[in-house]
């Protein structure tokens, strides 16, 4: 457990409007920022006032979240209240959009045995949502040397733990273990190393993922970054939301293909059982939580820029008080990510993948002082560390998976992350 020295406790946290900032990446004065984007809204920070790293193990989410209080507890939220975020009087209210005073974002490991998991409260929050915008800022102002963004400059690229015909075959394996009754569904992943001419700077790589994947989360939280479709969950005092994706097909050469891949997915009986699979683990992992839930029986289409997906938006209201990381806590990893049986399938992922998927496909997003906050799966993205990058893709393989179309899907997932880096 750490918080950033030389800041003077209790840490006073400020939230105040601010004139409508535009685009929140361009607001970004440093290389490695916090960032949760989505169709121009969010939140962005920079500066650390605590961060931590998350002991591995099955009560991961219970730890960050007693961390989270614990530092809060450090907090005087007195001012956060004034100047119009909330009600006079200036205490923490239900009237608070999520998202005012302080933030935590975070990202957890796949493995929940696997080091590796953040939490990080910026210093300085800078927030877009709903037609308004504010700045909370955490003790003293960080200081900080403001540097234009760089680009990364010439991209090189290497296999990551398996070549493709590794990977294939690998996919070969899980399809024999599933046919021969060992399980229902399991997600292969695979690497690709990346490396840069120069360092790689968060900024130039967000700016293109929220342009070009508007209906994604772009995210940056401690060297991940990505843009993933799937929403884990968003709570917004005892309402949550998730959309659960499964079943992918390209996108058409042209409006009419378009409509005829999309039109086949929705009707393909692998791509609605690996769907169902998916769906069936979310139910399960709520339900419990859940006074109310409500999952559609048919699945929609969800259509990116690179693919489109089986889509099935879930909502419910919690029994209780719930935060967002307990609930997180409950779902994954989602079959969407591990398969079915969830135990038999992640040890399928660890006998075939050959690579620890640290923070690719565990959950990603920040959560506030009273719980609320929005979680998604960490899909398109990749782990940058000084000029090399990391990039991960899966796919979702059933008994009659084809090695060869799930090479060529997770290539076409992997396009986000090149595209993010070349430009
Ligand atoms: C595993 C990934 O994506 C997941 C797998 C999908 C599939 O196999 O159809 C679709 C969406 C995601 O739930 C990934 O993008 O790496």
């Amino acid at each position: 457990m750490s918080v950033a020295i030389g800041l003077t406790r209790p840490l006073a946290v400020r939230t105040l409007p601010v004139g409508d900032p535009g685009d929140l990446v361009a607001a970004l004065p440093t290389a490695a920022p916090s960032a949760w984007i989505r169709r121009g809204e969010g939140l962005v920070g920079w500066g650390e006032a605590a961060r931590t790293e998350v002991p591995p193990g099955p009560g991961r989410f219970a730890w960050a979240r007693e961390w989270l209080s614990s530092v809060l507890a450090d907090t005087d939220l007195a001012d956060t209240g004034r100047a119009g975020m909330g009600p006079p009087g200036g205490k923490a209210d239900d009237a608070w959009p999520p998202g005012v005073g302080p933030v935590a974002f975070g990202s957890f490991t796949f493995d929940p045995d696997r080091p590796g998991s953040v939490l990080v409260v910026p210093k300085v929050v800078l927030a877009r949502r709903g037609g308004r915008a504010w700045l909370t800022t955490i003790g003293d102002p960080p200081e900080l040397e403001e540097s234009p963004p760089v680009e990364p400059g010439g991209i090189s690229y290497g296999d990551g733990s398996l070549t493709a015909p590794e990977w294939e075959h690998a996919v070969a394996r899980a399809v024999h273990a599933i046919r021969s009754g060992r399980l229902e569904k399991t997600v292969l992943a695979r690497d690709l190393m990346a490396v840069a001419e120069n360092p790689i700077d968060a900024r130039p790589l967000l700016s293109r993922l929220a342009d070009r994947y508007p209906d994604c989360y772009t995210f940056s939280v401690a060297g991940l970054l990505g843009a993933t479709p799937e929403l884990l969950v968003r709570r917004v005092g005892s309402e949550i939301e998730s959309l659960v994706l499964a079943g992918t097909t390209a996108r058409g050469d042209g409006a009419a293909d378009d409509v005829a891949r999309g039109a086949a997915l929705i009707a393909s009986a692998k791509d609605r059982h690996e769907h169902d699979c998916a769906v069936s683990s979310v139910r399960e992992a709520l339900a419990p939580l859940c006074a109310d839930l409500n999952v559609p029986d048919e699945p929609e289409l969800l259509a990116l820029a690179n693919v489109q997906h089986l889509a099935t938006f879930v909502t419910g209201k919690l029994a209780d008080g719930a935060s967002v990381l307990d609930v997180v806590a409950a779902m994954h990893p989602t079959a969407a990510v591990g398969g079915t049986p969830t135990a038999t399938a992640l040890d399928v992922i660890r006998e075939l993948e050959g690579m620890d998927r640290a923070g690719y496909a565990g959950p990603v997003g920040w959560i506030d002082s009273r719980g609320d906050g929005e979680w998604g799966i960490a899909l398109r993205c990749g782990i940058i560390e000084g000029n090399k990058a990391r990039l991960f893709a899966g796919c979702g393989i059933m008994g009659d998976s084809d090695p060869a179309a799930e090479l060529a899907e997770a290539q076409a997932k992997l396009r986000v992350m090149r595209y993010a880096l070349e430009g």
